[in-house]
């Protein structure tokens, strides 16, 4: 296996020798080289978006033609070192329209807002040169020489490089990756996923912005259908997809072949170009979907491989949980994470207040009218039939739903209308009733952003080293470096659970946790619960399962289609007339 310093030295090498084509090489070397670079800058940059957060763009034609046409426009009036950087402000400031009003759209309709934004640019281009410069195209005459384009490409590429290189070591780079395994999650880590979304999107169309700047002086003529043509925005796509993108760099690999294919092809056939060109990536898609870098002997794999020769036998749990949990007496930093300690007789003041909720969908009232307060210290159980609007509650507290009307108080303060990123750095944590992990994503990778985003680690490597301890709390030291796609069900509810105290929570929301546990695993979660609360933690509990209710909750709530129907003590509430006959006579398992 390659040293590290020797593989981090592997590209700026590579770029070195890039940077020597023009001085042995001829003017087809240098033309070739162009478009490599060029093609591989746009690539690396949609790829640093497209890559970790699944929103596949198709606007980098947008991008490069308010570049180039920044150029073709302006060179005659503004000095041209000035005009790169003006080209990635207007072209980041259009991102940022863009992703304000399209990143809350995912999947197939990105792509196609995406595609359309680049023709609709076209369109506008074209009627601006048709209307007000009454052309077609516009000259662009520079001496400006293919050399010093190529040698400005080869500058660009190591900056988007060492762009990429960066952002795979920050927060940022870790918060995208969330972003593209479960937003919902990544937003109840405290992730502020808009931000970073639209921040790295403006970044990465700034860069695709400056090659087209670069480049224009090389067309000398320039029309809507050279500066925004469809073929800048798939060819990137292309690339990248043939190239791989588990790494920053995977688009490097892919450029270099399919820019000299198509070279080859649109020399040969010219106008089965763009037919190929689609047909060759439905073949990737297919064939290699995880592209060049998927082939490669697979250090991933060897490591993912070693991981799970670490890892315990995984059917059940390896270790107990509860005992895997410190006693009240725990160190500082976990004393930290639990949330407030000491509080577990006193059940002090009120910690959330639910006045009068409503939540409806369409027709279907799921919470209607609620109101209840939680004190500190407790567990507060709220339990009721299947669709009676309990996860509503939990996703209305947590920030996922907005109510139709009412209120909700955290420590004094109105939380309703507020994101779940903004909830959960407020020190309300969850878990989902349908668990909700990253299956691409290391254990140690799940908890460490909790730490990172919410505000309680000083470092990256703080952070971790946060995350290693509360993943060695919960019995799961031997699972840190493990994806947790690879994970059993315990394991990763217990994950969910770690991300969620990660974030130090006043207010721990367990949405069904023991749901789907075996009974020693069962036993096990609840004594996990209880040394919990043992440590002051308070926790909303919502479970169907009655012996857990009876024995963990101090209180709880019954909840019937969306309003509450009895509250009180769970040996009181359970004897209820009423909540005998709409819950517990069909579904008491105690
Ligand atoms: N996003 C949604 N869109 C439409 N309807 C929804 C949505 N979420 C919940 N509902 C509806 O609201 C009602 C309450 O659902 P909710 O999931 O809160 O119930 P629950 O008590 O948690 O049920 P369960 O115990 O089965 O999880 C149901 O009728 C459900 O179909």
């Amino acid at each position: 296996m390659m040293r590290p310093i020797a593989r981090t030295a592997t590209l700026p090498a590579l770029l070195l020798v890039a940077a020597l084509v023009p001085l042995a090489g001829n003017d087809f070397h240098i033309a070739l080289g162009i478009s490599i670079l060029m093609y591989a800058t746009l690539a690396i940059a949609w790829g640093l978006f497209a890559g970790p957060t699944k929103y596949i763009g198709l606007a980098t034609a947008a991008f490069f033609g308010v570049g180039a046409y920044t150029v073709g426009l302006l060179y005659e009036k503004v000095p041209m070192l000035a005009l790169y950087p003006l080209a990635a402000v207007i072209a980041a400031l259009l991102a940022l329209i863009v992703g304000l009003t399209t990143l809350r759209i995912q999947g197939m309709y990105f792509t196609i807002f995406t595609f359309g934004l680049a023709e609709l640019i076209r369109q506008l281009m074209t009627w601006y040169q048709r209307n007000v410069t009454g052309s077609v195209g516009l000259y662009i005459i520079t001496d400006i020489t293919a050399r010093q384009i190529y040698w400005a490409l080869t500058v660009l590429l190591g900056l988007t490089l060492l762009a990429g290189w960066l952002l795979a070591r920050s927060r940022y780079g870790l918060a995208l990756l969330m972003i593209g395994e479960d937003e919902v999650a990544a937003r109840h880590s405290g992730v502020r996923t808009t931000a970073v979304k639209v921040l790295t999107l403006a970044g990465t169309s700034a860069i695709m912005a400056v090659t087209g700047a670069i480049v224009a002086p090389r067309w000398t003529y320039l029309d809507p259908n050279i500066a925004f043509n469809p073929t800048l925005s798939f060819m990137p796509a292309v690339i990248a997809l043939l190239g791989g993108m588990q790494r920053f760099w995977g688009p490097l690999a892919g450029a270099i072949p399919l820019v000299i294919l198509f070279d080859q092809l649109n020399a040969r056939f010219p106008t089965a170009y763009t037919l190929i060109l689609g047909l060759l990536f439905m073949a990737i898609v297919f064939v290699i979907p995880n592209g060049i870098l998927g082939l490669l002997p697979k250090i991933e794999r060897k490591r993912m491989a070693e991981a799970r020769l670490t890892t315990p036998a995984a059917s059940t749990l390896s270790e107990p949980l509860a005992p895997a949990m410190p006693a009240r007496s725990a160190t500082p930093s976990i004393d930290g994470i639990s949330g407030p300690v000491g509080k577990l007789s006193s059940h002090g003041s009120t910690l959330l207040e639910v006045r009068s909720l409503r939540k409806t969908f369409g027709g279907i009232v799921a919470v209607d009218d609620l109101s209840f307060e939680i004190r500190e210290g407790e567990v507060f159980g709220i339990i009721g039939p299947n669709g009676s609007g309990k996860t509503t509650v939990l996703n209305l507290i947590s920030g996922l739903y907005q109510p139709d009307r009412g209120e909700i108080v955290f420590v004094g303060h109105k939380i309703t209308g507020k994101a779940p990123e903004e909830i959960a750095r407020l020190g309300i944590a969850r878990t989902f009733q349908l668990v909700r992990i990253y299956p691409a994503l290391t254990c140690l990778d799940h908890v460490t952003p909790a730490a990172l985003f919410a505000g309680h680690a000083r470092s990256l490597s703080d952070a971790r080293e946060q995350a290693r301890q509360l993943l060695e709390e919960l019995g799961m030291a031997a699972y840190v470096h493990v994806p947790a796609g690879q994970l059993n069900f315990i394991d990763q509810k217990r994950l969910e659970l770690a991300r969620a105290l990660a974030l130090r929570p006043k207010l721990l929301l367990l949405d069904e946790w023991l749901a789907g546990l075996n009974p020693s695993e069962m036993l096990i979660g609840m004594e996990l619960i209880e040394s919990l609360r043992g440590r002051g933690m308070t926790i909303v509990l919502i479970e169907h399962l009655m012996q857990a209710v009876r024995r963990l909750c101090d209180r709880c709530i019954v909840m019937s289609f969306g309003q509450k129907i009895a509250e009180g003590l769970p040996g009181e509430v359970l004897r209820d007339r009423e909540v005998v006959r709409v819950y517990l006579g069909e579904a008491d398992d105690a």
